[in-house]
């Protein structure tokens, strides 16, 4: 009798080779095909020209994703030195001059082969409006002067002009929506609150508003197949740095030389001039016939009295409409969650109360004891922090609570919808984004068609099943080639 032969044939060897050269190859394609590619990116940039100060914002996405569709991310900010370009309606080669450090970090942030291709706009807000209205030509000047600045920048310079309140507030809520991905997912939306130094916008999406009650606060999207009717309203001189000015102006109507004011902390006394207070058109109706030329601005420290004065500057007297916010504007049921940001997020963060679970009754406590400790201490207990700034805190906590109470119609129930915010997944909360993104067309009006499994998804099911289909084929290869072997021993 024959030996049973103990090695498989040639054809099951070439097979099994065949097979485990497949397994190695396809796992091997599966592992490159994942491992992260060093990303090429493409840049924007916007320049923020608000009324307080500049801020230049460098945001980048995927260059190789098809028509810009990658996520947009800020990949850097640069906060101008000094104050707003339209402080530099006298000079105003000196607005252009104070934007050349931070064209510098953008030239050094975006890569030189792209910097052609990376468009530049500068959007200005409440500060220039304000400049327009008292004088348009000092707002050509300075609009002028900055042009220069940035036509000679190595990007592509796409403009500078004033953005209208509606614009600004639009685009601060489709920015927030997009960085949550509210939009893309068709998602219920979050309200937009930014409060600047000049003007407040507040733009949500309720239920209770079609646009046709006040067609001027309506702004229509179509974003990813879904149609939005947003209720939007920009307040002018309702910014917290305008509206401090209202309410001092409101203090020293009798053209006094002392001011008590109970929003500053006591043991405050600062000596100001009526012609610094009076030089914004907010105010400038307010002026008494005679004035001196300067005051002492003293402090009182008392939060009740400084809410009673803050209340002074909203007008409630008067609508037209089913119902208003102030100042005879109308405002639709508020429906949340909102994100407020800017100075509504400096202001409540610095206080520690951005945690808007706490009871508004507590809220409001904390304040008060706040406004109550002396300007001594609170110097003492914050001797880093700016003292313009930590002058003012006591002032715009107060500002802050009252327009979203007494403005807004926020309740007790109703203030635990606001969420105080500064950034979302590391880009800041504020109108540039959007406003890109609207330049840009980077928010399609209709949901692209996408596949319906992650490219991961795909290459992985692809690998496993193949090696699955290769098991069976050798199975079937070595049932059908050993038993002949074995039985071919057997019968010799
Ligand atoms: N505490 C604090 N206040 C700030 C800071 N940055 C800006 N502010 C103040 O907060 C207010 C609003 O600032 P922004 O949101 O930058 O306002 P803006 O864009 O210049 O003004 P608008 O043109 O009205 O939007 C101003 O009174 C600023 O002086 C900060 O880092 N800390
Ligand atoms: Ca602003």
């Amino acid at each position: 009798m024959k030996e049973k032969n103990p090695w498989p044939t040639p054809v099951t060897i070439i097979i099994i080779v065949i097979g485990v050269i497949a397994i190695v190859a396809l796992v091997t394609v599966a592992v490159l095909q994942n491992k992260p590619v060093p990303q090429k990116y493409k840049y924007g940039i916007v320049l923020d020209a608000g009324s307080s100060h500049t801020a230049l914002y460098i945001y980048h996405w995927p260059a190789e994703k098809d028509n810009n569709t990658g996520r947009v991310e800020q990949t850097h900010s640069c906060k101008v030195k000094g104050k707003g370009i339209s402080s530099y309606a006298s000079e105003p080669w000196k607005a252009g001059e104070s934007l050349k450090e931070c064209m510098g970090e953008a030239e050094e942030t975006v890569p030189k082969e792209r910097a052609h291709e990376t468009p530049l706009y500068l959007g200005a807000t409440a500060g220039m409006r304000l400049l327009d209205i008292v004088n348009s030509s000092a707002s050509k000047n300075v609009f002028q002067a900055v042009e220069n600045a940035l036509r000679n920048s190595p990007f592509s310079y796409q403009g500078a002009r004033i953005l209208s309140g509606q614009e600004e507030g639009a685009f601060g809520w489709v920015t927030v929506n997009y960085l949550d991905d509210r939009l893309k997912q068709g998602l219920k939306t979050t309200g937009a609150l930014d409060l600047g130094g000049a003007s407040t916008q507040i733009s949500f999406i309720s239920d209770d508003f079609d646009g046709s009650e006040s067609p001027i606060n309506s702004v229509n999207f179509r974003l990813y197949g879904n149609d939005y009717n947003l209720y939007t309203h920009s307040f002018l001189c309702y910014g917290k740095d305008q509206a401090l000015k209202m309410v001092v102006a409101n203090h020293t109507q009798s053209g006094a030389t002392t001011v008590l004011d109970p929003c500053f902390h006591s043991g405050y006394n600062e000596t100001k001039n009526y012609s610094v207070l009076y030089d914004s058109p907010c105010v400038s109706g307010r002026k008494p016939q005679e004035v001196p030329e300067k005051f002492d601005h003293i402090g009182k420290g008392n939060f009740q009295e400084c809410q009673e004065v803050v209340k002074s500057v909203f007008n409630f007297t008067s609508c037209k409409y089913s119902r208003c916010s102030f100042n005879g504007v109308f405002q639709p049921l508020l429906q949340g969650p909102f994100g407020a940001f800017s100075a509504y997020y400096f202001v409540m963060n610095f206080l520690n109360l951005t945690d808007t679970s706490m009871p508004l009754e507590t809220v409001k406590e904390k304040l008060s004891q706040y406004c109550a400790t002396s300007w001594d201490k609170i110097k003492i207990q914050h001797p880093t922090v700016n003292v313009k700034y930590l002058a003012e805190y006591c002032f715009s906590g107060t500002y802050i609570l009252t327009l979203l109470t007494e403005g807004y119609d926020f309740t007790a129930v109703t203030y635990s919808n606001i969420k105080f915010i500064k950034k979302i997944k590391g880009s800041d909360a504020g109108w540039t984004l959007g406003y890109m993104l609207n330049l840009t067309n980077m928010i399609p009006a209709e949901a692209p068609d996408s596949p319906p499994l992650p490219h991961a998804g795909y290459v992985s099911i692809v690998t496993v099943m193949t090696i699955l289909l290769i098991g069976l084929l050798l199975l079937l290869a070595l049932r059908i080639f050993w038993p002949r072997c074995s039985k071919k021993t057997q019968i010799v």
